[in-house]
């Protein structure tokens, strides 16, 4: 059956819609970005909650801000309750890649700092195994040369997202994995070049995924439960 952009919207919204019924008065909330986090910050926003935020972006902390929700400078805060964002991939090892936003390095952080961290996401994320989809890496602008030709050791394939500066100022190199036997290998390879600064590979932190394939939620969490969430 035909699937277009406007059911993966759809579905988009309902993972989101289904994610933000964990999010309680008195919660610090980490808001994600892309257009499946901007779903769940409208959606918080309609919740009218008392809570605290953080943004991993300035365009979500600007949105966030804009539905009413107050957003709190992360470099005051040390741990978050609740994180909600999306991803790029997810497979069943709850291993994602993210970053096409090119948020991947707040993103981590405040991924890190939660204590609980939730991805939402379109069926089409859903992957048997990661490395398909471009695995971005934040790179200080100073080192750039050296750290494309220490990474093309690496990867298949890595390419900069033009000119293109994250929030923090620094360059994107997209790099394309293909199947790769150890992801932390990998990750950690990545992360100890010099100037690296960030990377779109999260293996750890993902806590629970909330996926909505043609109006059908299915929540999934690390620990191995399973359950349909909501359904349109
Ligand atoms: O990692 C991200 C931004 O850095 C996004 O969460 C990811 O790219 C998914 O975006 P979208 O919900 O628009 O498909």
């Amino acid at each position: 059956m035909h699937h277009d952009s406007a059911d993966i919207d759809t579905d988009k919204r309902l993972a989101a819609e289904a994610a933000v019924q964990e999010v309680a008065s008195g919660m610090l909330v980490g808001l994600g970005t892309g257009s499946t986090a901007a779903h769940a910050i409208r959606a918080i926003g309609r919740l009218g909650l008392d809570i605290d935020a953080v943004a991993t972006s300035n365009a979500s902390a600007d949105l966030a801000r804009s539905v009413g929700i107050r957003v709190r400078d992360f470099a005051d805060v040390a741990r978050v309750d609740l994180t909600i964002d999306g991803a790029d991939e997810i497979d069943a090892d709850f291993r994602a890649i993210k970053g096409a936003g090119g948020a991947m390095l707040r993103e981590k952080v405040v991924a890190c700092a939660s204590r609980r961290m939730i991805v939402i996401a379109d069926a089409s994320k859903r992957v048997a195994t990661i490395g398909a989809a471009k695995l971005p890496v934040e790179v200080l602008p100073f080192a750039a040369a050296y750290v494309a030709d220490r990474i093309t050791g690496l990867v298949r394939s890595a390419t900069w997202r033009g000119e293109y500066l994250t929030d923090n100022g620094n360059r994107v190199l997209d790099c394309v994995a293909g199947a790769y036997h150890d992801w932390e290998a990998l990750a950690d390879a990545i992360a100890c070049i010099p100037g690296v600064v960030g990377h779109g590979l999260f293996l750890k932190q993902v806590d629970a995924a909330y996926i909505a394939d043609r109006g059908v939620v299915t929540r999934t969490e690390r620990a191995g439960l399973e359950r349909a969430a909501a359904s349109r």
